[in-house]
């Protein structure tokens, strides 16, 4: 079953539509990058997923039920807003240790939270002090109270400068590989989201454009990548391989080669790595750019 899924749905706010007939999937376990401009519907979304919202038509579904009709769903999404607004003057323990009590959470799985997103020698400090990436933080932690199984962040890492982008896209892997929870995170800054995604949506003017695997998607747009590839014999495989036409580069890398190839090869080279068998352990897919396949998802639907 898909964590989340939408059917044909289209939300109004009096005469603009935020969404119109979106549907797509999220599979399970992915961590999405819910990708698009500004306006283009990604809040709206969220606030769906989350059952702040009811669609007009259609059906938001997360674990096969409409979170606005259901509360258990509705405990089990961790959601931090775009902007966590919070009083100032409040030192941020007494905030969080206020917000665990209104959700019967215990000082210890206050204290863990703390800890994994990076706040342990805040604590004392008031929310007023604190720079806009540990107000993110805070709002991160929020959103973990209770353990939830699916976390929405919307634009987590929106109005912050490079190094406090830096680390929050440090944290969100963190929790990813700790806690393994799946996440949907909305941004319209790509770059960093490439490194802790797996899956993306891709949404303009209340449409979805596109959905699915990075892998797939990659695939499917020719952006430019790369493969990474585990050999029994690096030398070998490297001489064959360099001999493709199109095949533009092959670097080895501690042990692993990389190889870049010209878009529109992906499946001949993977077929001649199947033939290579005897040559190859494994091999992955990486990209260069999602903001390529951004480019690519947009121009193909204009
Ligand atoms: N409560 C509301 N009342 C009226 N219009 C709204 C409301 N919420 C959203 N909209 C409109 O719906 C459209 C989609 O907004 P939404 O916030 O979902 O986009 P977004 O992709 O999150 O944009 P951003 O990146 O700027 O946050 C926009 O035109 C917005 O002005």
């Amino acid at each position: 079953m898909s964590t989340v899924e939408f059917r044909e749905v289209s939300k109004r706010f009096k005469n603009v539509e935020a969404l119109r007939g979106a549907s797509f999937k999220i599979s399970d376990k992915t961590v999405t990058a819910f990708l698009g401009p500004n306006g283009a519907g990604k809040t709206t979304s969220m606030k769906l997923i989350m059952g702040f919202l009811k669609p007009n038509r259609g059906e938001v579904l997360v674990w096969g039920e409409e979170p606005w009709r259901n509360e258990d769903i509705r405990g089990r999404i961790g959601f931090m807003p775009e902007k966590p607004v919070y009083p100032v003057d409040i030192a941020v323990e007494d905030l969080l240790n206020h917000l665990a009590m209104l959700r019967r959470i215990s000082r210890t799985d206050l204290r863990r939270i703390v800890r994994l997103v990076g706040l342990e020698k805040m604590v004392e400090m008031k929310i007023g002090a604190l720079s806009r990436g540990y107000i993110q933080r805070v709002g991160i932690a929020q959103s973990l109270l209770g353990d939830p199984e699916l976390l929405v962040l919307d634009e987590p890492t929106a109005n912050l400068d490079p190094a406090a982008r830096r680390g929050i896209i440090d944290l969100l892997k963190v929790l990813n590989k700790e806690l393994g929870v799946s996440m949907v995170i909305s941004s319209h800054i790509i770059p960093e989201l490439q490194e802790v995604s797996n899956y993306a949506v891709f949404i303009d003017k209340g449409v979805i454009l596109d959905y699915g695997y990075l892998e797939d998607l990659w695939r499917k747009y020719e952006t430019e990548a790369a493969f990474h590839i585990e050999a029994t014999d690096v030398n070998a495989l490297g001489k064959i391989l360099i001999e493709k036409p199109y095949i533009r580069s092959v670097k080895r890398l501690n042990g692993v080669l990389e190889v870049s190839i010209d878009p529109g090869h992906y499946r001949s080279f993977e077929s001649l790595l199947m033939e290579m068998g005897h040559l190859v352990k494994s091999y992955s897919f990486k990209t260069t750019s999602l903001g390529d396949l951004y480019e690519r998802v947009v121009r193909g639907r204009s």
